[in-house]
């Protein structure tokens, strides 16, 4: 949809008046996944159905406030950041997020999503660069992994798993062999911030010659585990 056509019209439209409820809209700098380093802005969406036990987002489960999609829109483009990163919570874990999404790239965004992976990705616009974890079992939500996702992965896409142990890395490395992973997207390997040593999970993956991109959390080294960064 064109600026042009906005405003007087969609003001009135149902889509103009959906709400989606939102824990902070913030600028900083893409700290994770491929476009790592770029000044982004975040929509962090309230609300998600797993708990994973070394979570660093916990304030994002409950509370937030309803934004209408067009005052989200307004607020990130007040930042002029290129870059805009939906995340959570579990961004997927409120419908309306396919319509933030949808907008977003048609405001002429590069738009990131970063999702549990528990959730269908399947509508996510194709635009959307989907950022999907495949939970570890340290994490205590494997089960929640919802595996026919991998058949909705486009080759700008990429998958992450973040590992707590040397167990967790040892069941990454088989998911990437046995789903070829490598050949569908990026594979994003991510130590769980304060249990597991960054450069031990860069010796696994070198001795081990896995087709995977080690990454660190570049938000934490700049401003540790800061809200809103
Ligand atoms: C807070 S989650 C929000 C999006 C979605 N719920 C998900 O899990 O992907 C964003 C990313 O942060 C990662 N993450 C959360 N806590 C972490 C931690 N303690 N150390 C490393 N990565 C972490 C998640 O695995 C996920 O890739
Ligand atoms: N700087 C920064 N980069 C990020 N990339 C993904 C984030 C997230 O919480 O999903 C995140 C975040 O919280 N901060
Ligand atoms: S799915 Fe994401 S937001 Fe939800 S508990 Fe796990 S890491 Fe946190
Ligand atoms: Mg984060």
């Amino acid at each position: 949809m064109s600026e042009a056509s906005t405003s007087a019209v969609d003001a009135a439209s149902p889509v103009a008046a959906e709400r989606l409820r939102i824990t902070e809209i913030f600028h900083s700098i893409q700290g994770e996944a491929d476009a790592i380093g770029w000044r982004t802005v975040f929509v962090r969406l309230t609300g998600c159905p797993l708990r994973c036990v070394w979570c660093d987002t916990e304030y994002s489960f409950h509370g937030g406030q309803w934004h209408a999609i067009d005052a989200i829109l307004a607020e990130v483009a007040s930042h002029g950041a290129r870059h805009v990163c939906v995340t959570g919570g579990e961004p997927l874990a409120q419908k309306r997020c396919l319509v933030l999404l949808q907008r977003l790239c048609d405001a002429g965004y590069e738009v990131s999503l970063e999702t549990s992976g528990a959730l269908d990705v399947a509508a996510v616009d194709p635009r959307v660069r989907k950022v999907m974890d495949l939970k570890a079992p340290d994490s205590g939500e494997s089960a929640r992994n919802l595996w026919s996702n991998l058949d909705h992965l486009l080759p700008h896409d990429q998958v992450k798993i973040v590992i707590a142990s040397r167990a967790d890395y040892e069941w990454a490395r088989g998911v990437v062999a046995e789903h070829a992973l490598e050949q569908r997207c990026m594979v994003l390997f991510s130590p769980v911030w304060g249990k597991v040593e960054p450069r031990e999970l860069a010796e696994w993956i070198i001795a081990d010659k896995l087709p995977v991109r080690f990454q660190l959390q570049l938000h934490k080294l700049l401003w540790n585990d800061a809200r809103g960064k």
